[in-house]
């Protein structure tokens, strides 16, 4: 196992080599990503959607993503992991930034933060990142503040907006973030900011010019069917794996098959016999 990268290794393979980038809620999540050698995880709080089944990311708590962050940790030992600032921690009050991000790093091992714009979103970053905390900015369609975008829709659309997030994107530079995530915007203005930044981009939904990818993983593997956005590909199906496997673990009960000589443990004749005996005796 190679070592885990560092800030520097992720920013130097802007413009030599794609980035790879997961989100992970779990022990066993983690462990299979990091295995398969993707670069960074993301403990998003869209596990909110895909594990808790709630409908917002909005509701996640500090303490929730804390827990979750903790186990993707202890999976994946050797891995960047980033993460992702709850509503909670930044945007009812941008001063307790830099203290929730801290919780990130001391309490679970992350090696830094996300977070997403809004109207203070630099003063949250600045602060986070002068307590000596890596910050990934994340511009476009931010679902913590969806509600003011018009809902879960490409963002950037028309050249006022596309100025609007390249700016966006150029102050997070500013201030320090290590890298920007572009949600859900076209692929020519992802360009665009790729170009302009010197700091790598990743994209989700904005096409194939972003330094790296990141995908949810339910969505990928097929685990999370509510909904699906177009930018999601499916390399697995791993739901309908499960309801086989449930449906064949239901009719192998039913039937008696399950479970078999090697599933059993077995007690010696005469310890078994003895049983009884100790029993007859008047018992221990
Ligand atoms: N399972 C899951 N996958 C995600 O990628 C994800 C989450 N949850 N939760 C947090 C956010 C929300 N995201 C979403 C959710 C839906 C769309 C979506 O349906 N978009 C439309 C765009 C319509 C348009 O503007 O034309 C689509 O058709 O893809 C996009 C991003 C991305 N994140
Ligand atoms: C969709 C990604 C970028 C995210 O923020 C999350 O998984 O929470
Ligand atoms: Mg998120």
């Amino acid at each position: 196992m190679s070592g885990k990268l560092t800030v520097q290794d992720i920013q130097g393979f802007k413009g030599r080599r794609k980035i790879t980038m997961l989100t992970a809620y779990d022990y066993p999540m983690a462990h299979a990503i990091e295995s398969a050698g993707i670069d960074m995880i993301l403990v998003g709080d869209s596990v909110a959607n895909v594990v808790l089944g709630l409908e917002s990311t909005k509701d996640m708590t500090m303490d929730q993503m804390i827990y979750h962050a903790c186990a993707v940790r202890r999976g994946a030992p050797h891995t960047f992991v980033i993460g992702d600032m709850p509503f909670e921690a930044y945007q009812k009050d941008a001063a307790r930034s830099a203290g929730n991000a801290a919780r990130f790093v001391h309490e679970a091992g992350c090696d830094a933060v996300k977070l997403e714009w809004f109207d203070c979103a630099l003063e949250a970053a600045e602060s986070v990142i002068r307590s000596g905390i890596p910050v990934m900015g994340h511009v476009g369609l931010t679902p913590q503040t969806a509600d003011k975008l018009g809902g879960f829709k490409v963002q950037g659309k028309d050249a006022s907006a596309a100025r609007a997030l390249i700016r966006q994107a150029l102050d997070f530079e500013k201030v320090g973030c290590f890298a920007v995530l572009l949600e859900c915007v076209p692929d020519r203005v992802a360009r665009l900011v790729t170009e302009t930044l010197s700091v790598p981009t990743i994209g989700i939904g904005a096409g194939p010019s972003c330094d790296g990818q990141v995908l949810v993983t339910h969505d990928m593997l097929g685990l999370f069917e509510r909904y699906k956005p177009r930018f999601v590909k499916a390399y697995a199906r791993m739901n309908q794996d499960m309801i086989k496997a449930f449906e064949v673990f239901k009719d192998e009960v039913r039937d008696g098959k399950f479970p078999a000589d090697e599933h059993i443990f077995k007690i010696k004749e005469e310890e078994f016999k003895n049983i009884r005996r100790a029993e007859d005796d008047g018992g221990a």
